[in-house]
């Protein structure tokens, strides 16, 4: 069995460093002409896949979005996973789940259990009830090749009096999410399965990134405020690691197909600019 952090590390190498999400704001709905009601919800959805899901290397659906229209949302949320899948691209579902371990476990098995109808490559979860309260997750992601994206640095400006708090050794609350993860990482090839969330709107804030061995996602580009150019700043010599993530930025462009596809191609290049030292 091909681990995520394998999957990833091809998928990205074929497509190139990016990860688009799907965040259907009552806003954009309204942009693209669409009612904000489940139909427009399926349409935005279907448009994302049509025009990204053969060409970007990971899909981020952000199930709030979706659940803000119940079980019939939740149903289309299936359909986009199902879709984006037989696209070829890897879906990352943003759901940022966290809680005690007995219960992680089931938000494991509706995500990271390949009989689940919300099957996905990787989601999102929350560090806060302590690293460990996610054992669950990363053993159900190790048991089928899926990978769990941990909050470390978030991109919001609330973000900070948590993480950056001091733990009693001195390291702050996210640099201990960072040692842990990369514990878990260690030793993996060609990359580890578990990442870290680290918000590209941050600056320098001399977290140490250098053992995490997996994946570092980085959302805030474009609409939060962040460039391609504050990568650098954020993550130095780390870069190799990171996959930049757009939302709005990108679905902006839509709905028309090409528009949508001109937006990531742009994306992608200002990203692969900075990820190559070139910028
Ligand atoms: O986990 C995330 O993806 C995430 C973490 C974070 O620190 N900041 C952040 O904005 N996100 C998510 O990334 C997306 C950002 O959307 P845009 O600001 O439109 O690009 C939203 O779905 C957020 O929920």
């Amino acid at each position: 069995m091909e681990t995520f952090g394998a999957r990833l590390h091809r998928a990205v190498t074929e497509r190139g460093p990016l990860c688009v999400g799907i965040d259907p704001h009552p806003g954009l709905l309204a942009r693209w002409g669409l009612d904000d009601d489940v139909r427009g919800l399926e349409r935005f959805a279907g448009t994302v896949v049509e025009a990204l899901g053969d060409r970007v290397a990971v899909v981020k659906p952000q199930s709030a979005f979706f659940e803000r229209f119940g079980a019939r949302g939740v149903a289309i949320l299936e359909s986009t996973i199902r879709q984006l899948r037989n696209c070829g691209s890897l879906v990352l579902l943003d759901v940022k789940r966290g809680d005690i371990g007995s219960t992680v476990a089931a938000y494991a098995s509706a995500y990271l259990d390949p009989s689940s109808p919300l099957y996905v490559d990787a989601v999102t979860a929350s560090p806060y009830l302590g690293v460990g309260s996610l054992a669950p997750m990363f053993e159900l992601a190790a048991a089928h090749g899926g990978g769990v994206f941990v909050l470390a640095l978030t991109s919001n400006p609330e973000g900070a009096a948590v993480q950056r708090a001091r733990a009693a050794d001195g390291r702050t609350v996210a640099q201990t999410v960072i040692d842990e993860i990369s514990q878990l990482n260690a030793g993996a090839q060609p990359s580890g399965s578990f990442g870290l969330v680290v918000g590209a709107t941050i600056g320098e804030t001399g977290h140490d990134l250098s053992a995490v061995n997996g994946p570092l996602l980085a959302p805030g580009l474009g609409a939060q405020g962040g460039s391609a150019s504050d990568l650098r700043v954020v993550f130095g010599s780390s870069l190799p690691a990171v996959l930049p993530s757009y939302s709005r930025e990108v679905l902006n462009a839509g709905p028309d197909l090409t528009a949508l596809r001109a937006a990531a191609d742009r994306a992608l290049a200002d990203c692969r600019a900075v990820l190559a030292g070139r910028d």
